[in-house]
């Protein structure tokens, strides 16, 4: 797909190639090239900027894997989509964005982006193996499936080798699993590494953090707060009010070209 306009973003470090309107369907072999970091752009995932057909909503998040493969949902990446759409001067304020797991708003300051993403549901325990560590963890939906899993107290969140993905059960995740290891940093504040799906270790996910803060937020015993995520690329917040949660952080635009793959 020669001559093809793109633009590279990132959201704490989760970075995605943006593919503006007009581009064509993307196949996964497309997307796997384009995210390959040696002969592509590079990149966590791919954003393909669609129009929606939902009534009173104008964009369609086209998110891909940097495997290629399909997710519902990625938060980090409707930050940066809105962040696109926002230097691209086709939006501005709250803008609504259907995803594969539905429609959220994003609400666009000059700094932060917010995403209104629903609650996300805890749903059931599982457990990861990873380095000969068996690690219990909690299975989240955030519109993608999440596995949450604190370590023990004897085990360095920077002591993770992530190079392999963690084994999880199959039959609780079908279609995979991101997985997050978190650490308590105080009340209402955790830090996190995350395996993604389809992308191996990024230096944060949107998702994967409203899955992590939905786990603290319960295990004190809360249902309304701020809690906030540091993960390797930075911050993120994630506010309860009761109704939804709101994902926050930077996203940024730093570079545009043309693609000749
Ligand atoms: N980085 C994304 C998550 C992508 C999830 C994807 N890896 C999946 O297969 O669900 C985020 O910020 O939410």
């Amino acid at each position: 797909m020669g001559g093809v306009r793109f633009l590279k973003g990132h959201g704490t470090g989760n970075d995605f190639v943006v593919l503006p309107e007009g581009t064509p369907e993307l196949t996964p072999e497309f997307v796997a090239a384009v995210c390959d970091r040696r002969r592509g752009i590079g990149g966590d995932g791919v954003l393909r900027v669609a129009r929606s057909s939902l009534p009173g909503v104008e964009w369609f998040m086209d998110y891909w894997n940097a495997d290629g493969s399909l997710a519902e949902m990625c938060g980090n990446g409707v930050r940066v989509f809105a962040r696109y759409l926002a230097t691209a001067g086709l939006a501005a304020g709250t803008v609504p964005i259907e995803t594969r797991a539905g429609v959220v708003r994003a609400v666009i300051g000059d700094e932060t982006i917010s995403v209104d993403m629903g609650l996300p549901k805890v749903y059931g325990d599982s457990s990861a193996r990873v380095g000969g560590l068996e690690l219990p963890g909690v299975a989240v939906d955030c519109g993608n499936p999440h596995l949450v899993c604190a370590l023990p107290e004897a085990v360095a969140l920077e002591s993770l080798d992530l190079h392999v993905a963690p084994v999880h059960d199959e039959e609780f995740y079908p279609f995979g699993v991101n997985v997050e290891f978190v650490v308590p940093v105080a009340d209402l504040h955790v830090s996190m590494r995350v395996h993604e799906r389809g992308s191996g270790e990024t230096l944060s996910c949107g998702t994967g953090a409203v899955a992590v803060a939905a786990v603290a937020l319960a295990r004190a015993g809360r249902d309304t707060g701020v809690v906030t995520v540091d993960v390797p690329g930075g911050r993120l917040t994630v506010t309860f009010d009761g109704a939804e949660c709101h994902l926050a952080g930077p996203a940024v635009i730093v570079a545009s070209g043309e693609l000749s793959l």
